[in-house]
């Protein structure tokens, strides 16, 4: 049955009283109200004014009576297996709401009355900015209403049905909010048992809200455990089909099947029939697609545990590599809900700290700090694609190659300044280095500096010396790409041409087959030049998530061990991106600040581990 609202009649009972002032609007055009001197103390100044609202119809007015508010009826929002929600301009505050719309006729049960007072009462207590607000309920003769905070650009299941699926970045996004929001919910004690896509609304501004407490339970006592089967098939944890007592980790669960399907497509278990969907969530049976990052294929086997004890808890989502790791945009644009959006080339400098759900003075979920937590390196290297890599590298650093552009680009300036590069730019590359040699090194380094030096300053000149940091052959298809110590990020292609990006992900130098040099800001890519710089960012993006020396991820510093003109070196690179070199031979004499020895330390154990594991060479 429909649960359209009617346009009311005048001949309506008391619960549907018409204001004063809605006699006076009139249709100005069929797409605008003008309201005329309104006489209701209750209306603002400012609605005494054109509303050049284009889709509220001023037919369709719907009066709360508990509140005296009168609102129009504008575009509907969605239909749900009860709800028709549609916006609802509020004539007093000129706010629009969410309203959803229940027909009397279809809750003529009371255990569905019931279950939408629970709804209303559960909302009523969270207040989030991942959570969909709930602002009033009232009734009228032939429906219930349920106002709440509108969430214009719909769910992340019209998202998806746009996009197909959504990039890393966009999922850390979502999840992120996703799980703070489930945070403060469960800090309730409530459990939503009904997280899906199409319960993840964005706002406006690209804010995920979390809806539809529909099937949302408080827990009354820890430990307490719920035997209701109940949730949406795709995305039900195995312990409620089975029967076995579910609780807030049934939540985790639908997290991890939001992951996936944001990120592949489709849910893990979706099939054709529901039996077999059934079949393969208690049996654990889904794929991984390989081309998920590893971080993300964790985040999501971890979720999709079918022990719920053994699911991690939602401090331990915000803390995971997936959310910790890779860009995280701040904000996306509404763009995004249709097109793949292009970001910026993600470094591990800005990872973002540590994570703590910081809504709430008390809240339980507290900060974890892991120290030293992963730690990948590298170590060798072929060096005649890094010297050819180093001298693109250093012709891309000459004074006028790259545009101007506004933000700093203080490594590129630095390189600016520095002295021609030598002749013989072999001398700059690194030698293949096994890992058991630097141990040697690092080891006599570490067991002869002095302990606890404040004050040695990095090695005079050092700050000059390019080389490759990172680097990834895929030459057998594309070409070489590679990244150097001032965050210069460049691709020898195949057919001979070069790009290089800028440190700040922003200026693009491109070298045609016969050296012909073009700049470009990734902003403005030329056409033709758009696969390769693409090509690029996939590099870059690679060789950030894959090859990195020896990386602290709780504090983003970054010990980098080098060999070059017959020294080791050590750079440091502190929280603010600042990079300090020093040869082993001076740290030998004159030490460093402690946290740098630290550093150091830690990264010998590392490297000792590899060598004990890997062997000698690596
Ligand atoms: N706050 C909101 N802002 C914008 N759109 C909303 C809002 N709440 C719900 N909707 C839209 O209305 C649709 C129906 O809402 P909802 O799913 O809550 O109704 P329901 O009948 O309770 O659903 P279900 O069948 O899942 O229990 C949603 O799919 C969504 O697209």
């Amino acid at each position: 049955m429909s649960v359209d609202v009617l346009p009311p009649k005048l001949t309506q009972g008391p619960v549907f009283q018409y204001p004063a002032h809605i006699h006076q609007m009139k249709e100005t055009r069929s797409t605008q109200v003008e309201i005329c001197q309104p006489r209701r103390s209750s209306i603002p100044d400012n609605a005494n004014m054109k509303l050049h609202i284009n889709h509220f119809d001023p037919n369709y007015i719907i009066y709360d009576s508990s509140s005296d508010t009168t609102y129009l009826r504008g575009r509907l929002l969605g239909k749900g297996g009860f709800a028709r929600c549609y916006e609802l301009l509020d004539l007093n505050t000129n706010k629009i709401y969410a309203g959803k719309i229940i027909a009397k006729t279809r809750i003529s049960k009371p255990h569905q009355r019931q279950k939408i007072i629970r709804e209303v009462e559960l909302q009523k207590t969270l207040h989030h900015k991942h959570v969909v607000e709930f602002h009033s309920y009232f009734e009228d003769d032939e429906n219930v209403y349920i106002v709440l905070e509108n969430c214009s650009r719909k769910s992340l299941v019209h998202m998806l049905k746009q996009r197909k699926t959504l990039t890393e970045p966009e999922v850390r996004y979502y999840l992120k909010a996703l799980v703070e929001g489930v945070g403060h919910i469960h800090k309730h004690n409530i459990i939503h048992r009904d997280l899906k896509l199409g319960n993840m609304l964005i706002n406006d501004s690209m804010e995920l809200k979390i809806a539809d407490f529909g099937l949302a339970t408080s827990i009354g006592y820890e430990g307490e455990k719920k035997m209701t089967v109940c949730g949406t098939p795709n995305y039900i944890a195995p312990e409620v089909l089975q029967k076995r007592g579910h609780s807030y980790e049934a939540d985790v669960w639908a997290i991890g099947c939001v992951a996936y399907a944001l990120l592949v497509g489709r849910p893990p278990f979706e099939t054709s029939t529901l039996k077999e969907t059934y079949v393969r969530i208690t049996s654990n049976n889904y794929v991984l697609p390989p081309t998920l990052s590893a971080d993300a294929q964790d985040f999501i086997q971890k979720c999709l545990c079918n022990e719920p004890e053994l699911r991690p808890s939602l401090e331990q989502l915000l803390n995971s590599d997936f959310l910790t790791s890779g860009h995280m945009p701040k904000t996306l644009s509404p763009a995004c809900c249709s097109t793949m959006p292009k970001f910026p080339i993600y470094t591990k400098f800005n990872r973002p700290k540590s994570y703590a759900v910081s809504d709430q003075k008390h809240d339980p979920i507290e900060k974890i700090i892991v120290p030293f937590k992963k730690v990948d390196i590298q170590t060798s290297v072929e060096s005649t694609k890094v010297d050819k890599a180093v001298e693109v590298a250093e012709r891309a650093t000459s004074p006028a190659a790259f545009p101007p552009i506004k933000s700093p680009i203080r490594e590129l300036e630095r390189i600016d300044r520095s002295e021609s590069p030598p002749s013989n730019s072999r001398e700059h590359s690194p030698k293949p280095r096994s890992a058991a040699t630097l141990l040697d090194v690092l080891s006599t380094c570490l067991d002869h500096m002095p302990k606890d030096s404040e004050h040695n300053p990095p090695s005079q000149g050092d700050s000059n010396i390019v080389w490759v940091t990172k680097w990834v052959d895929y030459s057998n298809k594309y070409g070489f790409g590679f990244q150097l110590s001032n965050d210069i990020i460049g691709v020898l292609f195949n057919d001979t041409s070069r790009i290089i990006l800028s440190p700040d992900n922003r200026a693009v130098q491109y070298y045609d087959m016969t050296s012909k040099l073009s700049t470009f800001t990734l902003e403005c890519v030329p056409e033709e030049l758009e696969k390769k710089t693409t090509l690029l960012l996939y590099f870059a993006r690679y060789m950030d998530e894959h090859l990195i020396q020896v990386n602290f991820f709780d504090d983003h510093t970054k010990v980098i061990m080098n060999y070059m003109r017959n020294d080791y070196f050590v750079t440091y690179i502190d929280e603010d991106r600042s990079a300090s070199t020093y040869s082993m031979v001076n740290l030998i004499q004159d030490g460093c600040r402690k946290g740098i020895m630290e550093r150091m330390t830690f990264a010998r154990s590392m490297l000792k581990n590899l060598v004990d594991i890997e062997g000698a060479d690596i």
